[in-house]
C-alpha cells in the first residue's frame, strides 16, 4: 500500500559522523541511511547518550522505494560512488549536500543543477567507533544549517521538523555562508591536521601564526570572486574554534586514519579560483601541497 505520510522520505548517503548526526537530528522523520557502517549508532551529546537504529541499506543493496530527498554527507573521496548511487536509485530526488568544500555541482554532473540544493552546516560531530560493532559519535555543536529556499515543499517540511537547526535562506545568503565556511575550513582544517591537535588547542599552537595571513589571502580570493565577507570574519573564525574546541577536525581525522583528505575541495579550490582570477594564493597552495604529502 502507498504511504500517505506527507513528510518526505529522506535517504542519508554516508554512515560517518555527519550522517549519524542527521539520522539522530531527524529521528522520527521517515528516513534511512545508505553506507557501509550499519546501526545502531550511539550519539553522545551534553552528557547524554541516545542509541538510534535507523533503517539501513548497504551501498550495493537494492532499495524498495526512491527517496524524495537525498542528504549527501560522505567525504569527497567517496563522492563518485554516491553520485553513481543517486543516478541509479534516486535520479529524480532532490540532492541536499552538506559536505564541506566547493565544487559539488561540477563533481555531481550529470545530476542536473536544479535537482541539487547545496547547503552548509556548522554542526560538529566526531566519529568515536570503539569497534566495527560499536559505532558512536560525539556531538560537539549542533551548529546552524543553511539550505537554499527555492520554494521546494520537501525542504520546508524538513526545516519545520528541526526549526532550531535548519534555516532556509536565499541564494545570496547561501553563497555567502558557503564561502564563509570554506574560508573557516581553509584555516582550521589544514592547520589542525598539521599541528595534530583538537580545534580548541590551535590558538596556542605556533602554526596558528599562519591563520591571519591565510585568512587575509582567502578573503582576497573570495572578494575577487565577488563575495563580500562580513567585516567580523576573523572573530567569527575565533568563535567557531571555541565552539568546536573539543572537535578533532574532519581533516585531522582523515590524516590519523591514513585516508586522503578534502584539501582539494577546500584550499585546493581556493588555489583554483585564484588561478582563474589571476591573483596569488601562495599560502593556500603551500598548505594544499603539505597536506597532500601528509595524506596522499
Ligand atoms: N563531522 C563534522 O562535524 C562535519 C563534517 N562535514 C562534512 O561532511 C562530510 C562527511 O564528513 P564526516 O561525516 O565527518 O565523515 P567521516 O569521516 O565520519 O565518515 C566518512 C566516511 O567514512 C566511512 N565510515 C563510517 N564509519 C566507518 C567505520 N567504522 N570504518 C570505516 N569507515 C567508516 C563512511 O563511508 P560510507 O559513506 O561508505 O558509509 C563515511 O561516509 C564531509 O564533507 C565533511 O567535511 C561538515 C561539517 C561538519
Ligand atoms: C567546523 C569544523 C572545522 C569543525 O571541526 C569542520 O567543519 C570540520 O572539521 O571539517
Amino acid at each position: 500500500m502507498e504511504s500517505c505520510d506527507p513528510r518526505p522520505l529522506v535517504a542519508i548517503l554516508g554512515s560517518g559522523a555527519l550522517a549519524r548526526f542527521w539520522a539522530w537530528a531527524l529521528n522520527g522523520c521517515p528516513l534511512w541511511v545508505v553506507g557501509q557502517a550499519a546501526p545502531p549508532y550511539h550519539v553522545h551529546f551534553q552528557g547524554h547518550t541516545d542509541s538510534i537504529r535507523p533503517p539501513f541499506y548497504h551501498w550495493q543493496q537494492p532499495i524498495a522505494k526512491a527517496p524524495d530527498v537525498v542528504v549527501l554527507v560522505t567525504k569527497w573521496r567517496q563522492l563518485s560512488r554516491a553520485r553513481d548511487w543517486i543516478l541509479q536509485w534516486a535520479p529524480q530526488s532532490l540532492v541536499v549536500s552538506l559536505m564541506n568544500g566547493m565544487g559539488q555541482e561540477e563533481a555531481l554532473a550529470p545530476i542536473p543543477p536544479d535537482h541539487m540544493a547545496i547547503g552548509v552546516t556548522t554542526a560538529a560531530a566526531t566519529r568515536e567507533d570503539a569497534t566495527a560493532q560499536d559505532l558512536a559519535i560525539s556531538v560537539q555543536s549542533l551548529g546552524q544549517t543553511f539550505l537554499p529556499d527555492r520554494g521546494e515543499s520537501n525542504l520546508r517540511v524538513l526545516q519545520k521538523a528541526r526549526p532550531d537547526l535548519i534555516q532556509l535562506v536565499d541564494a545570496d545568503e547561501i553563497a555567502s555562508r558557503r564561502w564563509q565556511k570554506l574560508i573557516f575550513n581553509s584555516v582550521i582544517n589544514p592547520l589542525s591536521a598539521l599541528a595534530d591537535c583538537a580545534n580548541g588547542e590551535l590558538p596556542q599552537h605556533p602554526l596558528w601564526a599562519l591563520s591571519r595571513p591565510l585568512l587575509a589571502e582567502s578573503r582576497r580570493i573570495a572578494e575577487a570572486a565577488g563575495q563580500c565577507l562580513p567585516a567580523d570574519v576573523e572573530s567569527r573564525l575565533q568563535h567557531l574554534v571555541q565552539e568546536t574546541a573539543g572537535n578533532v577536525s574532519s581533516m585531522l581525522q582523515d590524516v590519523r586514519h591514513g585516508y586522503s583528505t578534502e584539501i582539494g575541495a577546500i584550499n585546493g579550490y581556493l588555489v583554483h579560483r585564484a588561478n582563474q582570477l589571476g591573483i596569488p594564493a601562495p599560502l593556500n597552495e603551500a598548505l594544499t601541497r603539505l597536506i597532500e604529502k601528509l595524506a596522499p
